[in-house]
Formats: C-alpha cells, sequence, structure tokens
C-alpha cells in the first residue's frame, strides 16, 4: 500500500522551508520546495543548497526545487513555511492549485497584524478547501537540518490527519507529537517570540541568569493567561509548542527574537538588520488581543512599549519591577 503523504510540497525556501524539506525527505517522502525567487531556485536545483537561507547544508536528493507554486500544490500535502504576515498572500496564491481535503500546515510562529488571526484561521479564510494544520515546537533549522534530535508538535482539529501526517515527516531525528488543539500549537509559538524578546534584551543589559530565569517563569504565566483567555489546553501550553519553545528561544542568541533583544538591550538599536524576528511583529498585536479578553500581560507588553519608542529599556525594566506586590499566578 503506498505511504499516506508519499509527496510533501514545502511553501517558502527559506531556513525553516530548507530545513523542513530536508526532514521530509529523510522521513522517506518526495518533496517539491517552492520559493518565489526563479534565480535563487535554479541556483537551489544547480548547488543543492541554500547558503542565502541556510549555509552549509546540503539539500537532500529527494527535494526539488521549484518557483512553480502550481508544482508544489499537486502534492498529497503542503508545508506553509513563509513568514506569518505573509501567509495570507501566499496561501490565496496556492488556493486554486490545491485538490480539495489537501492539508496545509502552517509552520509560522505568529498572528495577522490588521485581523488578529492566528495563522490557521487565516488558512482557513486562504484556502477554504484545505484541510488546516500546524506545526510548531522547540527546532532551529540549523538543527534540524543537521540532524541533531528535535521534537515538535503537529495539531489537526482531526487527530487522524494530525497523526497521519505526524507520521509522514517524523525520522529517527526528527519526531512529532500529534495533537488536535491547534489553537493552543499556534498560541505558543506566536507569543514565545515576544517573550524571547525581552529575554535578549535582560541578556544585553546583563541582568544576570537569575533574572533571566525570572522572565521566563513570569512570560510563561503570561502564554499560560493568554492561551487560556483563548481557548488554548493547559497541556499543550505546558507542552514542547508552548514551554519547550518559550525556553529554547529565551536561551540563545542563535534566536532571531533573542538576538533582536540583545541588540536592543545592548542598545545596538533593532538589530540584526535584515533577519526575521517574528516577535517584532506580533508583539502590538498580542497586547492588544490581550487587552481585548482582560489578560495582563506586562512583560510582552514592556517588549511592545519599548518596539514602539513609547519607552526606554531602563524605563520599560522599571516599570515591570516597581509593579505592585502580588501573589503568585
Ligand atoms: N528558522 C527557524 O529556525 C524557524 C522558523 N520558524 C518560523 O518559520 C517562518 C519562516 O521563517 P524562516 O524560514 O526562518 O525565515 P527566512 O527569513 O529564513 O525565510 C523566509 C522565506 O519566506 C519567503 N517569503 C517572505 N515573504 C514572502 C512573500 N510575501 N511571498 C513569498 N515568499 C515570501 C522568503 O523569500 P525571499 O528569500 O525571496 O525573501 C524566504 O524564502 C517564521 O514564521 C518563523 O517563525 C519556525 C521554526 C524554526
Ligand atoms: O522558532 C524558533 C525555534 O523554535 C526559531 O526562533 P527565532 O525565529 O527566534 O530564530
Amino acid at each position: 500500500m503506498p505511504a499516506r503523504f508519499a509527496s510533501i510540497g514545502v511553501v517558502g525556501a527559506g531556513a525553516w522551508g530548507t530545513a523542513l524539506a530536508n526532514a521530509a525527505a529523510r522521513a522517506g517522502r518526495e518533496v517539491v520546495l517552492w520559493g518565489r525567487d526563479a534565480a535563487l531556485m535554479e541556483t537551489l536545483a544547480q548547488r543543492r543548497a541554500n547558503p542565502a537561507h541556510l549555509p552549509g547544508v546540503a539539500l537532500a536528493d529527494s527535494v526539488r526545487p521549484t518557483d512553480d507554486l502550481a508544482a508544489a500544490a499537486a502534492t498529497d500535502a503542503v508545508l506553509l513555511v513563509v513568514p506569518a504576515q505573509a501567509s495570507r498572500a501566499v496561501a490565496t496564491a496556492l488556493a486554486p492549485h490545491l485538490a480539495p481535503g489537501t492539508p496545509v500546515v502552517t509552520c509560522a510562529k505568529g498572528i495577522e497584524r490588521g485581523t488578529s488571526l492566528f495563522m490557521t484561521q487565516v488558512l482557513g479564510e486562504a484556502c477554504p478547501r484545505a484541510v488546516p494544520a500546524i506545526l510548531s515546537g522547540p527546532s532551529f533549522a540549523a538543527d534540524v537540518a543537521a540532524g541533531l534530535p528535535t521534537a515538535v508538535t503537529l495539531a489537526a482539529r482531526d487527530g487522524a490527519v494530525a497523526e497521519a501526517l505526524a507520521a509522514a515527516l517524523g525520522s529517527a531525528s526528527f519526531r512529532l507529537y500529534h495533537s488536535e488543539d491547534v489553537r493552543g500549537v499556534e498560541i505558543g509559538g506566536a507569543a514565545k517570540n515576544v517573550l524571547a524578546i525581552a529575554a535578549g534584551i535582560v541578556g544585553g543589559r546583563k541582568l544576570g541568569a537569575s533574572a533571566g530565569a525570572a522572565l521566563i517563569a513570569r512570560g510563561f504565566a503570561e502564554l499560560m493567561r493568554f492561551g487560556k483567555a483563548y481557548g488554548a489546553r493547559a497541556e499543550t501550553l505546558t507542552g514542547l509548542s508552548g514551554l519547550g519553545d518559550l525556553i529554547l528561544t529565551c536561551s540563545t542568541a542563535q534566536s532571531r527574537n533573542y538576538a533582536l533583544g540583545l541588540s536592543l538591550g545592548q542598545e545596538e538599536g533593532l538589530h540584526p538588520p535584515g533577519k526575521l524576528a517574528e516577535g517584532a511583529l506580533t508583539a502590538s498585536v498580542l497586547v492588544a488581543m490581550a487587552q481585548a479578553r482582560g489578560v495582563d500581560m506586562p512583560i510582552a507588553r514592556a517588549v511592545e512599549d519599548v518596539l514602539a519608542g513609547r519607552h526606554g529599556i531602563e524605563q520599560a525594566i522599571g516599570s515591570l519591577l516597581a509593579r505592585p506586590q502580588k501573589a503568585e499566578a
């Protein structure tokens, strides 16, 4: 019997798309990797590498680069791996090429600005005949591409679909847990990026490891409160895609969000330029959504105040420390 999801389309040939294409190939799938830049995709096909986005990694033999979106859509399941704010436009272009019922797994971590929609909600609007799913968890593209052990969560409303997709993409080094809690998985990935900027600021200001641990714990309390208000399950928020990814991203400058915070903390401005830091784009919408449901998120708000130029770093730190004493919750 042919394997379910024998072929996988990966839409987006950045760091994460390229790493996931290799992971799917390692799992035995035939992979079509789409990128919008024809010249870059030609380079990928010729050189079997993506030096622009994932240097030092060879493209697996069963990955076929293309700039033809229809070719990526003509697969058994599609991974959508473009930045959160580009996801609607790319999904809209993808939609007419998809067979009805094709799973489309968003791998972006963010919330759409302007609509306040989570990534699978954007998919639902842009690709109404597809089956939306989400993949998220603690996983640097470079680690996955290098075949280092990594574990993530794949969620779809239909648990059997999530399980089959997880089985199709998993390998000895890339372990996928399946879940039906789509909302929980997408909230963890979006919120942790904003909190990681705060962790980077703590690192850049050399406030110490104790402050860093406090930031993760109190940041996690914010993520939990937000998640509960928006219908996530607690066990998802304490799992790979919530706490797991928060710990990873708040721990190292390998994270672009942490690196952004680090340079803010060192007063070097919004460096490193040109690197995607999803948290900087999600912060304002996350804070607005928290306010709309009466959720207290002082750390996320402080990040947003700094990014918007309303507060300097010292003022933001001072306002967090000056909060009235309260019970731990
Ligand atoms: N990198 C990582 O370790 C991980 C990333 N993620 C998430 O994956 C998502 C993508 O990140 P990542 O791959 O790292 O980002 P990169 O910056 O490495 O790549 C982004 C890719 O998206 C493409 N793209 C951007 N805008 C558009 C658009 N409007 N239309 C078509 N293609 C577009 C870019 O194309 P071009 O090169 O032409 O600009 C590029 O190929 C983010 O949401 C991120 O949070 C999740 C887990 C791990
Ligand atoms: O989401 C990630 C790891 O799980 C990647 O984090 P950055 O986008 O901050 O680099």
